[in-house]
């Protein structure tokens, strides 16, 4: 596997190295002591999928607050979306930063995410399905989200036809500027 930093600090792209023969490929898509030997989090206790019917689904931007913080390793196991991590905490100097990576069924990348920054996705093909592994249980009173359109991220979703987004995420109120 090769660990990708990016221009949020903690967050990486986890790409694989597959070995590829007549039959198709192999590839490692996690490994405890890899993990372990950059630092990164090897002691996951939930896995979740997210299946989306149509692209131009957006959901996010979700995080847990202290003491529930997530990491989230994410990746997409069918279909393509744009992997969305920001950083929602005013006391970071990465604060309102935030970086996108495509993740898709054929490039098999993924995305690990630290406790504390906010996460989300929105789907570029109809049929979508993201497989996540979490440190932390969910625990609803701790979640808290950052509107896609935040006027303090400026996020640039890609354009799509229709967007389909969940009334809650919708409700989240602006972070301060
Ligand atoms: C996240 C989660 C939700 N649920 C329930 C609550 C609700 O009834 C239903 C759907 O939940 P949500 O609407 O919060 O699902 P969703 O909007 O897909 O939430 C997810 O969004 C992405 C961006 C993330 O980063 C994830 O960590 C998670 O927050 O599933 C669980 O039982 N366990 C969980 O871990």
């Amino acid at each position: 596997m090769r660990f990708l930093s990016t221009e949020l600090p903690g967050v990486f792209v986890v790409e694989p190295e597959p070995r590829a023969d007549d039959r198709g490929l192999f590839a490692r898509t996690y490994c405890r002591d890899e993990f372990a030997a950059h630092g990164l989090c090897i002691d996951w206790v939930q896995c979740n999928v997210s299946f989306n019917t149509k692209a131009g689904t957006l959901r996010g931007m979700h995080w847990q607050s202290a003491p529930h913080e997530e990491v989230k390793l994410v990746r997409c196991t069918s279909g393509a979306a744009l992997d969305v991590i920001a950083d929602p905490r005013p006391d970071s100097p990465t604060y309102r930063k935030w970086i996108a990576v495509e993740i898709t069924a054929e490039n098999r990348r993924a995305v690990y995410i630290p406790g504390g920054l906010a996460h989300g996705f929105q789907t570029l093909a109809d049929g979508t399905e993201l497989f996540y592994q979490m440190s932390a249980f969910y625990v609803p009173d701790a979640a808290r989200g950052a509107r896609w359109d935040d006027p303090a991220l400026g996020i640039a979703w890609p354009a799509c036809a229709q967007r389909i987004i969940a009334p809650r995420d919708l409700s989240f109120p602006d972070l301060p500027i």
